[in-house]
């Protein structure tokens, strides 16, 4: 039976570990490199991420520590390894498995996605030997001319002769049915646990190719491909039917909506200060103040308006001083010049993207 989970997508069998935890937003997303040896036409990378750089969740990463530090913030009980390829920079990827583990304990999860084509025996085992969990094969399925297809497959046979999770992750492309059902077929016979399947998305650079080859978005507000869901889920039927593999088809809102909304809950708790809200879809919501001069402002308000300092923080970066909300209203009403104050809302990471600003009259 296709079953819908609670999360907004759908599942044959039960669900692989990795998603359990991804979805519940406990898996730190590290991305050791955005180099990657395939040009996939629906690419979902976006161009400052396509050299060899390294992000933990939102973090850009210098060294290992960043990455243990955004694993504390989140409080992570695994990570999901992506790219690019992470096998294009395998003892960078090596090294931060084995970090991982030695911080977090050998029960923190880690998968991994790759294309196949660099997954040769050795990197396999350099990979097993540190520690990965699962690891997630994407080949070169829809491109009828790929020279690395053949390398690929080759290279996922041998993946099955260590001791963890293999499986297969594909988008849901329309027309390609049948190229979806072989995969399965191939992956079931040797042993693969599952296969998940990504409704399709487009982003700004892929957006143009997808509508030239005839593909349209399901609304102006989604970034979802027509069509790539109902394939989902008749592909999960048939799998069903066909292969013993579990199945989980991840929709675009289970990204949006759950993963992502779970995951800010769990770093807004570890980065709010004691000024700030935090808000049922995890964003930090405070006051803030602008001037020019943040330190004549700031002595204004601790000795003329009387505001606890402790309810005050400079924000040089940002050029403000932010404080409760409430505070930030009265001031608002009671304060003259050149002054301005709003109401912002905040993702709690390391960019702190700024999702909401209201001024204050
Ligand atoms: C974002 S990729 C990261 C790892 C690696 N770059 C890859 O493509 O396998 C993880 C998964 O996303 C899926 N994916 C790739 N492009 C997609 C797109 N445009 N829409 C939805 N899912 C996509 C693939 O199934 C892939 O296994
Ligand atoms: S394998 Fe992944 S990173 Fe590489 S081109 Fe395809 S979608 Fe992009």
């Amino acid at each position: 039976m296709v079953w819908e989970t609670p999360y907004f997508s759908y599942a044959v069998r039960e669900l692989p570990k990795g998603c359990q935890l991804c979805v519940r937003g406990e898996k730190l997303v590290l991305f050791t490199t955005g180099v990657c040896p395939r040009d996939c036409f629906y690419c979902p990378l976006s161009p400052w991420r396509r050299g060899d750089v390294v992000y933990a969740n939102e973090r850009p990463v210098k060294n290992v520590d960043d990455v243990i530090e955004e694993a504390r913030i989140q409080e992570a009980k695994g990570a999901g390894i992506t790219g690019g390829d992470p096998l294009a920079r395998l003892e960078r990827t090596v090294e931060y498995i084995r970090t991982l583990k030695e911080n977090f304990g050998k029960d923190f999860h880690i998968h991994l996605y790759t294309t196949g084509a660099l997954a040769t025996e050795k990197a396999l085992s350099k990979l097993y030997d540190a520690g990965l969990d699962e690891i997630r094969f994407h080949p070169d399925l829809f491109n009828p001319n790929s020279k690395l297809f053949k390398v690929e497959i080759e290279n996922i046979r041998k993946a099955f002769d260590f001791d963890w999770d293999v499986g297969g992750e594909i988008p849901s492309i329309p027309g390609q049915l049948d190229r979806m059902k072989w995969y399965a077929e191939f992956l079931d016979k040797h042993g693969a646990k599952f296969l998940n399947v990504n409704e399709l998305e487009f982003s700004e650079m892929t957006l143009k190719t997808l509508l030239d080859m005839g593909f349209q978005p399901v609304s102006d507000e989604s970034s979802a491909i027509k069509g790539s869901l109902e394939l989902g889920l008749e592909f999960l039927e048939w799998g069903e039917e066909n292969t013993s593999l579990s199945y989980h088809l991840c929709t675009a809102k289970l990204k949006d909506a759950v993963q992502l909304k779970n995951r800010l809950r769990r770093m807004a708790r570890n980065v709010a200060r004691p000024y700030m809200e935090v808000t049922e879809e995890g964003t930090l919501r405070f006051g803030i103040a602008e001037y020019d001069d943040l330190d004549e402002l700031y002595e204004f308000l601790v000795e003329e308006a009387e505001v606890p300092s402790e309810w005050l923080h400079i924000n040089r970066e940002k050029g403000r001083i932010e404080m409760p909300e409430e505070v930030a209203v009265e001031l608002a009403d009671a304060v003259e010049g050149d002054v301005k104050f709003f109401i912002v809302e905040e993702y709690p990471t390391w960019d702190r993207l700024e999702v909401e600003r209201i001024p204050l009259p």
